[in-house]
This record gives C-alpha cells, structure tokens and sequence, in this order.
C-alpha cells in the first residue's frame, strides 16, 4: 500500500481543477493540524510526516523529544559503568583493600556484561506482558540495587554481586529505551531521537570517566563509593519520568486498547483528542498499527489460543527464525555483531595496552584513550543526530564501515612497519594514534549509534520486544567474546588484531550494501512493507483485505480523491 516517490513532488494545487495537470507526479497534501501526506497518483501509495525534518524536526515536537530524552536516560548507565570502571579498578584505596587479580578484573567486566546478556532477554519477555514502561521502571529498581551494593560493597563479593545485579538493569534498559523510543516517535524524526540512545551512552562514558578520574585523590574509599553511587541519580530521575511518560500507543494497540492508543498517539503528536478526530495523520498511523496488529493475530493467533503461556512465549521466539522473518532477525543480531566486532571496546578495554604497543607511556595513556574515545565518540554522535534521517542510516553506515575499514588496516601496516622500534619511528606512532581516532569517529557517526536504532525499526509490532531483546543480547554476547578474546590475538599479534577488525569492518559494509534496508523517514508499519517484498501473495491479499475492512483504503482513497478528481474509480 505505502512506496516512496520518485523524488518529483508537486504541491497539491489550490484550484483542484488544475490537479490532473499533476498526473503522474506525487503531491503533498497538507493536513489539516499541520503535516504532510504525500499522495501518489496510483491512488494508493503514500507516505506521511508531522513536522519539518532535519533539527527543526527535532525540536519541533518538543514532547516527543523530552519523552525521549528522558528513555535515553537507559543508556546512560550503560556508558556510565563503561567509563568509570576504568579508573575505580586503579585506585589506590580500591586496590589496597582488595588487591585483585588480572582475572577477577576480567571477571569484573564480564559479569556484568552477562547479566546484561539476560536482562536483554528477559527484557523482551516483560515487555509485552507488562508495559514498556513499568518494565523500565522495573529495570531502574534492579540496576538501583546493584549500585547501592556496588556503592556500599563492605567486600569484593558485593562488588561482583552489585555488578552481577547492575548489569541486569542495564542489558534491560539497553533494548527498553530504544524500543520505546522507537514507539512513541514521529517517522520523520525517529533516527534523531533514538541516536539519543548512543548520545546518552556516550555522555555517559564521559561523565563516569572523568568523574572517577577526579575523585580517585580524595582519601580513603570515598574516591571509588562517590562515583559508583552516583549512578542512582539518572536512575532515580527515570524511575519518576516513568510516572510521566506516555504509554506506547503501539504496545496499547497490540493489547486491544485502541481508545488509549489513540489518547496516547494524539499527546505524542501534539493534537487534542478533538482534533485526533479529523485529523488523517493520526487516523492513518493508528490503523497502521491495527492491520499490522490484525496481520499477525490472523497469521499466528488462533493456532496458539490453547497453548500454555509457556509454549505461547516460545513458539514467540522461534517466529523469530522463521523463513519470513528471518532476514529481519538477521540484520537485527548482525547490526550488533557488526557493531561490537568492529572492534570499539577492544580499544577502549585494551587501549592502553594498544597504544604502549605504539610507543606511548605514562598516565596519559589512560587520559588519550579512555577519555580520548569517549569524547571523540560524544562528539561524532552529533552529526549522526542531525543526519541520520537526513542522509539515511546506509550512507552514514557504508561511509563509517569503509572508514573504519582504513583506520584498522593503517593501523595494522604502521604496526607492521614500526612496531620493533617505535622510538625510532614517532611520527608513525603518533600516525597510529591519528588513526584511532579516525575510527573512533567513523564508528561514533555510523555503527555506533545506528545499532541502537535498526533493529527497534525492523520488526512488525508483535514481534518488536523480542527482536530487539535478542539484537540486544547480541549485542551483549558479541561484547563479552570480542573482550575475551582480543587480549589473547593482541598477545598473538598487535597487527593480526587490527587486521581482524579490519576484515571484520570490511564485510559490514558488504553486509549493509547489499542487504540493510533504508529505514529513514518512513512508519514503522511502512518498514514492515519493506519486507513484505518476498511474501506470498496470500498474504498480500490477507494485507488489503484487513486494510478494507478496518477503513485505512478508505482514507487514503479519499484524501487522493481530493486530490486526483480524475482518478477516481
Ligand atoms: O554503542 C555503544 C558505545 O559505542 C560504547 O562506547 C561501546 O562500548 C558499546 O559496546 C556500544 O554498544
């Protein structure tokens, strides 16, 4: 039902006689409480916005903005960890009390990133069955937990309790706010508000580092309690928005609670409920929901009324794997993998190392690394923010993944080169560095952000929470055995190292050329579409028919009569 034009627009005429003149060219159509359909002469297709895109967009519905805002607090405690462990774990008070041992200090990271791994799964399984936000809420309570013990640890078994825990709230929230996020945003402006997930990770990572490296002078064990405690603040600060923060219109149709839905669509799209009424956007995003709510119901329902909730939940699941919606699940569990093999915390967990490999020594080596890659990367996440819908998510991720590609191997050649007597070769060395950050922000404009968007955009309704969880958990797996193994190839080869990221960087960029579709601008529901390409023609009919019967056809086939008199049969 839904395509994208040809890119010749023509406004809808102010005298409709004129109109046919128009023939063979899409109009857009303005609506009547602000926004934009635009009409395709074949009387059926279209696409549709609410508000100017690009910044403007942005801060155009400032509502939708906050709410996301506010869900992106979910990706701070991620960051946040990431960048305060770095320095808690080399404090003198830290590491005079309990004097751990290289592997316990792995041990420390991967907890954590484990319990990730099953907060991200559990994470799909409460998201439906509750709402997206209490299960948030929930999230805050757990990860607030693993602070306090974290915070308060009296022994390193607290700490690796509070970590353990913590990171349950945090493999949570990382699919919770990015689905949520996806949820409640206006097509036109979604990329930007969900990179807000990336910005809060990032800021975090900032924040944590640079506030661990602040305290770790004070005296006694308040240098690593403050920054470790701090983190109940954003926590406690999401606890409440949740109170707040509407409910996701998508999930309320997917339970059948369509005047909510449409209470909760009307708040987010800045419109009174009288105008919701007449207002054909609304109209047209709501019954979207709905068809692709009944689609499944028809497909899958019935089958699984008499099943147990258990089986209901797996079968759930193996959807995931099935011939029609196993190129989604591909590109949401390989956005991922893509994300972490291309070698990003290798260089913020093993930087360091990485960069004394290049001839640096001294304390700034954890400043230029650690901190260095976490500004690079908060600052790279600006022009994502602002382009993303823009330019699209391919360009952004073919240009980073070719970047990334040449940062890696320029590293690994001057490694090659230099490596036996960097001394000699500084330039080189510092050329090495150059490249670092060169990737850095390569990957901080593309992969880094983009993975937090993609996979919340290409799953139907019903079958969203568990996608994303399990793009999530890839996330979290790809994480845990990228940070196990690259200290081992870095002892096998420095060089070996980057040239596997490189080769890894290369093939996303195959990957996403030749199989990611362009998301950008379009519903959630229209993306659903995109991948109805390939299904039977059963389903196609399934399709129009329940678009029919629910009045969306009726829409669009009256908005195009305004437009297209001639068209009308
Ligand atoms: O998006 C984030 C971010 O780029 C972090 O810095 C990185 O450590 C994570 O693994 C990634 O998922």
């Amino acid at each position: 039902m839904t395509g994208l034009g040809s890119g010749h627009y023509a406004r809808l005429p102010d005298d409709p006689a004129s109109s046919q003149l128009l023939n063979g060219l899409p109009i857009i159509h303005d609506t009547p409480h602000g926004g934009q359909i635009t009409l395709h002469p074949d009387g059926r297709s279209y696409t549709y916005i609410y508000g100017p895109k690009g910044l403007a967009g942005l801060f155009h519905n400032r509502y939708a903005l906050l709410c996301a805002i506010f869900a992106s607090i979910g990706g701070l405690s991620f960051g946040y960890d990431q960048g305060v462990i770095a320095n808690v774990l080399v404090m003198k008070d830290f590491m005079t009390r309990w004097p751990i041992t290289p592997l316990e200090e792995g041990f420390m990271t991967a907890v954590l990133e484990l319990g990730a791994l099953i907060g991200a799964l559990f994470a799909g399984i409460f998201a439906d069955s509750y709402s997206r936000r209490f299960s948030i809420f929930i999230s805050c309570i757990i990860f607030s937990i693993g602070s306090v013990f974290q915070c308060g640890a009296q022994s390193l078994l607290h700490i690796f309790i509070g970590r353990a825990v913590g990171g349950v709230g945090v493999g949570a929230l990382s699919a919770l706010s990015p689905l949520y996020m996806a949820e409640i945003s206006p097509p036109e402006v979604r990329g930007s508000l969900m990179a807000l997930e990336q910005f809060a990770i990032v800021l975090g990572v900032v924040v944590g580092f640079w506030l661990g490296y602040f305290t770790r002078d004070i005296p006694g064990s308040a240098s690593w309690r403050i920054p470790l405690g701090v983190q109940i603040i954003p926590a406690f600060v999401l606890i409440m928005a949740c109170v707040f923060l509407p409910a996701s219109p998508r999930l309320l149709v997917l339970q059948g609670k369509y005047d909510e839905a449409i209470a909760s669509l009307a708040q987010l799209r800045l419109r009174s409920m009288e105008e919701a009424k007449d207002d054909p956007l609304i109209q047209i995003e709501f019954l979207e929901m709905r068809v692709e709510a009944t689609m499944i119901q028809r497909t899958f329902g019935t089958a699984e009324t008499s099943k147990s909730a258990l089986s209901t939940e797996w079968n759930s699941w193996k959807r995931l794997l099935r011939k029609k919606y196993r190129d989604r699940t591909a590109i949401g569990v390989l956005m991922a993998f893509f994300q972490q093999w291309s070698g990003i915390n290798a260089l913020l967990y093993y930087g360091p190392t990485l960069v004394k490999s290049i001839g640096l020594s001294g304390d700034n080596v954890t400043l230029l690394v650690s901190g260095g890659i976490g500004i690079v990367q908060f600052i790279a996440v600006l022009p994502a923010i602002r382009y993303i819908d823009e330019w699209g998510r391919r360009p952004l991720l073919r240009g980073g993944s070719i970047a990334m590609t040449c940062s890696h191997f320029g590293i690994a050649i001057l490694i090659t080169l230099f490596a036996s007597d960097w001394a000699a070769h500084s330039t080189g060395a510092w050329i090495a560095v150059a490249f670092v950050y060169l990737f850095t922000a390569a990957y901080g404009v593309s992969f880094g952000p983009i993975a937090w968007v993609l996979p919340s955009e290409v799953f139907p309704l019903s079958m969203r929470s568990k996608g994303v969880s399990l793009s999530t958990a890839s996330v979290w797996i790809n994480n845990f055995i990228v940070g196990l193994i690259t200290p081992l190839t870095l002892e096998w080869s420095a060089a070996g190292t980057f040239m596997m990221f490189a080769v890894a960087s290369f093939f996303a960029y195959i990957w996403v050329t030749y199989t990611v579709p362009e998301t950008a601008n379009v519903s959630l529901e229209e993306i659903d579409g995109m991948f109805r390409s390939s299904a039977g023609r059963e389903e196609i009919a399934m399709k129009r028919q329940i678009e029919e019967d629910l009045g969306l056809r009726d829409v669009i086939a009256r908005l195009s009569r305004e437009v297209y008199p001639a068209t009308e049969s």
